[in-house]
């Protein structure tokens, strides 16, 4: 079993209310975000791939231009735009690319990430 992980990163905006964090959370301001997406599998003997990389990053190109310089509020299948929301939103979208395994969204600011591993059965 092998796993292969590609990064990308955007940079977006939030207001996020009913944290310890306070006002400061609560007015809209920015963050650069770093993603981590892994998919699962055996090469194919013939390519040598789990899955080609340049499929993958076409997918993950299409999710990051819907979150990049975007204020996260506005995009309302997102929800509260939390660490755990922007990870099962962009699990979401790439399910078709490959056999996911997770989808990690770092905020290096602050020391903080957040992995999904898909739904639970
Ligand atoms: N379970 C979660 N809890 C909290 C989340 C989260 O995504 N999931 N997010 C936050 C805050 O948004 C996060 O901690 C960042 O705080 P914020 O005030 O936005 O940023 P800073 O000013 O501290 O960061 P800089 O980037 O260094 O300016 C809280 N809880
Ligand atoms: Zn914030």
């Amino acid at each position: 079993m092998w796993e292969l992980t590609k990064s990308f990163r955007f940079e977006a905006a939030h207001a996020l209310t009913g944290t310890t964090f306070g006002a400061d959370s609560e007015e809209i301001h920015g963050h650069s975000f770093r993603t981590e997406v892994t998919v699962r599998g055996t090469p194919d003997p013939a390519t040598g791939m789990v899955v080609d990389l340049g499929l993958l990053e076409h997918s993950m190109e299409e999710v990051r231009r819907t979150l990049d310089h975007k204020l996260l509020n506005k995009i309302t299948t997102l929800g509260p735009p939390t660490l755990e929301n922007l990870s099962r939103f962009i699990w979401e979208r790439l399910q078709h690319a490959g056999r996911l395994t997770r989808v990690s969204v770092h905020r290096d600011s602050c020391n903080e990430s957040c992995t999904y591993y898909g739904p639970q059965a």
